[in-house]
């Protein structure tokens, strides 16, 4: 937004500036408008119409009470703003159908986003927020979550069955992404005869790779809790263990979504454990990072908007934070690698090939 007017006048500036913060203060209502609409499934039943729905159709498969209608309509009125829905005429009746980004919380596909909304819109991820003044205030080297909740995110996950499957199911939905990104970076992959994915989780990424190279042996390694009920095949197992002890040897490791969680102190601790890991029988494998990589210069203001955001979810739950490309450097540098190629992927990631 222009801050200086056409008249330059001191009220001008100050009404600009007044919609600048009255914007940013309510853009927690359209995730929460987006949350409320996953969950009532309205890209499934839009979907599965097979035409553009009018309100009172929507409306009646959703059973609503005749007072919600009206309600759903404002709800509806504010996500086709922002690009949720579109809207059209049947038989010059308003109906709605779905955009490209309501198109991926149709839970029948598989690049269905709808685990992340539920995850990182829940209130065990939204409530630390209301702490920040402590956190601010304290020198407890603790993260806000910590602050928050007295206990860290993780082992929040690991005493919750529920949110430790919300959490994984949400990570595996972002990995169907990668089918897409496969296709452009199968390079990376070829001419490999084993692969580790450490912090897998319940192998969305590794399920990929398996399929596009069946011949190669491909292990996904996380905590033992997180893959006790997974199962693979010939060539895709699970196994449980702590990455900051040892990890599996194998031609590559992949590290998908994992640094990130880490400040550069353990980030290093893992790098260093996963180049112990290529460099078996006198072999010298390689690191895949896939993780945000911030650019500011080159990218739109929009994409990096979302990357900072980011940032800031990863040092308040996990102190954690996402790297520009230089942070990136000097960590690889740091965990005594000699060479990286870093490749944008998947709209907001990059995928950087780390060398011995
Ligand atoms: C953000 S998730 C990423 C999951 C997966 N790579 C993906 O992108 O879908 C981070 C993963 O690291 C795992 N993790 C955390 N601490 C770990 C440890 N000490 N050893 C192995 N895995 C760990 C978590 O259980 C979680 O599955
Ligand atoms: O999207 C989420 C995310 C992504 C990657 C990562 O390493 C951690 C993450 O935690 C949150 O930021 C967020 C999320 C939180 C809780 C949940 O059940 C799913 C996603």
């Amino acid at each position: 937004m222009a801050f200086s007017s056409s008249n330059g006048s001191e009220e001008s500036e100050m009404y600009h500036a007044q919609i600048h913060l009255y914007k940013h203060v309510y853009n927690f209502v359209s995730a929460m408008a987006l949350k409320s609409v996953m969950e009532l499934g309205i890209a499934d039943i839009i979907h599965n119409n097979g035409k553009p729905i009018t309100l009172s159709e929507l409306a009646s498969s959703l059973k609503l009470h005749p007072s919600k209608i009206s309600v759903l309509h404002r709800f509806l009125r504010l996500l086709t703003h922002n690009g949720f829905f579109a809207k059209t005429k049947v038989q010059e009746e308003e109906a709605y159908v779905l955009t490209p980004p309501s198109k991926l919380l149709i839970t029948t596909k598989p690049t269905c986003l709808a685990p992340i909304v539920k995850g990182a819109l829940h209130s065990s991820s939204l409530d630390m927020w209301h702490s920040s003044k402590k956190w601010f205030t304290e020198d407890k080297g603790l993260t806000l979550y910590e602050t928050a909740t007295n206990e860290s995110f993780w082992a929040f996950l690991n005493g919750n069955h529920d949110s430790l499957i919300m959490f994984q199911e949400a990570m595996a939905a972002d990995s169907h992404m990668f089918k897409l990104a496969l296709k452009e970076c199968k390079h990376v992959f070829e001419n490999l005869e084993s692969l580790v994915d450490v912090g897998g989780g319940i192998g969305g990424v590794t399920k990929l790779i398996n399929e596009a190279f069946p011949h190669m042996k491909c292990i996904v390694f996380d905590q033992p809790q997180v893959v006790a009920n997974c199962s693979g095949n010939e060539n895709l197992s699970f196994v449980g263990g702590d990455m900051f002890k040892s990890i599996p040897s194998a031609d590559a490791v992949l590290l998908k979504w994992v640094l990130h969680d880490w400040n550069d102190e353990l980030s290093l601790k893992i790098l260093k454990n996963c180049k112990e890991a290529i460099s078996h029988k006198g072999k010298k494998g390689k690191v895949i990072i896939i993780d945000i990589a911030i650019d500011e210069e080159s990218d739109d203001p929009e994409l990096t908007e979302l990357k900072l955001d980011y940032d800031l979810v990863m040092l308040t739950m996990f102190n954690g934070k996402e790297r520009g490309k230089k942070e990136w450097e000097n960590l690889i540098y740091e965990a005594g690698f000699s060479n990286y190629k870093i490749t944008p992927i998947c709209g907001f990631k990059s995928l950087i090939e780390v060398y011995p």
